[in-house]
């Protein structure tokens, strides 16, 4: 498969494409991959000197390309059926619309993964055994030094498994069966945490940011314009209607790589606006909104650094590490938490509802951070003299954590980065954080 001819090479690219946040492709954030999906440059890693060694390899990562969720595929349905039931259309691609293009998304479709999800997390693996030879290699994979563990969701799963094949069809392996664990309290902690349940997750007034800007000017503009271009009145377009059409053009990109015409629904400024209230889901359900919302990740924090500790005692008493490589396979709800935790892409104003325009240049954006396969990497070194770093690379690319921004290149001593998160690393307690303070009445 490594002669894979990648359809994406020559694919016509919708003009939205990089504002579908977290339905967006990972090659709209590494687009050198469009050209050769199996490309990687170790000369990004830039270790401070010729001596440093790879010891380890913690990686988080998205499920891939999946189905649209059943409520998704819903509003979907309801698009398509007010789109065909209109008068018959002049423009042509209307026109495609309401003759040729048939609804082929069904409820019980639910998330899954599709065969591109496949693909992404068969590349990334054998990417990232070209970015981390000594640690992504056979021999540890058939030593059992690399460990899988994903979160119960079916996408998640087969993710894992193709993460797998990835490695397993690279090498040639055919004798031997690699397992991995399901681990949900670790994977999808969100659910278990009763205070982010109830104060934000099934509370209807976490997301009023969202709801007010759904009801906003710039909202209202893209529905307006929406109507205009389909030729029917104002009132029959609704905040669904308009993610609906995001989600068409946005699907029929991720999975079958084609610009539908369902892209031309909506233009750049509408994207970056469906863009906008999609972080500000993020940004209020798992992101910097509520302090709940990264505490949720507490256990999944402790369990890398106990793990990056346990390397590093090994490694000094000259035992060899077990557990060389971990690869951990989740969900957004899963890497947004934790990466909010470490302090990355926070901004100096929250986004709400009526900070669109002084927003745009903000560094918290989905489409950036969590595309399918979004994936963290932290990766430690040993430099020879007791001088062991760590280096996090956030899709595939290096990133300074936030406070230590003036270490070597882009990856501190690991004894700075303890430091640096000393607060909750002697802290954030999962069953302390994620219980409910109920107060005298
Ligand atoms: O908007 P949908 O229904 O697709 O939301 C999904 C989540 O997708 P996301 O909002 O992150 O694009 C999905 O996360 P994923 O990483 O597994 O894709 C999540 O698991 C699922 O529960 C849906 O969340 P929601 O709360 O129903 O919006």
């Amino acid at each position: 498969f490594l002669n894979d001819v990648n359809p994406e090479k020559n694919a016509d690219i919708p003009a939205i494409a990089k504002y579908f946040s977290t339905k967006g492709r990972y090659e709209e954030v590494n687009p050198h991959l469009i050209e050769d999906i199996l490309a990687v440059n170790t000369s990004v890693l830039q270790p401070p000197s010729a001596q440093c060694r790879q010891i380890h390899l913690t990686a988080i990562i998205r499920h891939g390309t999946r189905y649209p969720t059943a409520k998704n595929v819903k509003k979907m349905q309801k698009l398509y059926d007010l789109v065909r039931s209109g008068a018959p259309a002049k423009d042509s691609w209307l026109q495609e619309i309401q003759t040729q293009w048939t609804m082929w998304y069904t409820e019980d479709m639910d998330g899954r993964l599709v065969q591109k999800g496949v693909n992404d997390h068969r590349h990334l693996a054998v990417r990232l055994s070209k970015l981390f030879p000594s640690l992504i290699s056979e021999e540890k994979l058939r030593g059992g030094l690399i460990k899988f563990i994903t979160s119960s969701k079916h996408r998640c799963v087969n993710s894992t498994l193709s993460f797998k094949a990835g490695l397993t069809e690279l090498w040639g392996i055919k004798d031997m069966e690699f397992e991995h664990a399901v681990n949900d309290a670790l994977m999808r902690f969100f659910d278990q945490c009763t205070r982010f349940v109830e104060e934000v997750d099934n509370n209807p007034s976490a997301l009023t940011e969202l709801d007010k800007f759904k009801e906003g000017p710039e909202m209202k503009r893209v529905e307006e314009k929406m109507a205009d271009r389909l030729g029917v009145p104002y009132s029959h377009i609704t905040d669904d209607m308009a993610e609906a059409a995001f989600y068409m053009c946005a699907y029929e990109f991720a999975i079958k790589t084609v610009n539908s015409p369902w892209c031309r629904l909506l233009d750049e400024v509408d994207a970056q606006v469906m863009e906008y209230a999609n972080d500000l889901k993020q940004y209020w359900k798992r992101g910097y909104g509520y302090d709940i919302n990264s505490k949720s990740s507490c256990t999944l924090f402790h369990d890398v650094f106990s793990r990056l500790d346990n390397v590093v005692s090994q490694n000094k008493l000259g035992q060899q590490v077990t557990e060389a490589v971990t690869v951990q396979i989740g969900h957004a709800e899963t890497l947004l938490p934790l990466i909010t935790l470490l302090g990355f892409f926070k901004d100096s104003d929250a986004p709400t509802s009526t900070n669109y325009a002084t927003q745009t240049q903000r560094s918290f954006r989905t489409s950036l951070m969590l595309p399918y396969t979004a994936n963290l990497l932290l990766v430690l070194y040993d430099c020879g003299g007791g001088d062991i770093r760590l280096q996090p690379l956030l899709n595939e690319k290096p990133v300074t954590f936030p406070g230590l921004a003036d270490q070597k290149a882009s990856m501190p001593l690991y004894q700075d980065v303890k430091k640096h998160y000393r607060d909750l690393l002697q802290g954030c307690d999962f069953e302390t954080e994620c219980q409910i303070f109920k107060h005298p009445a």
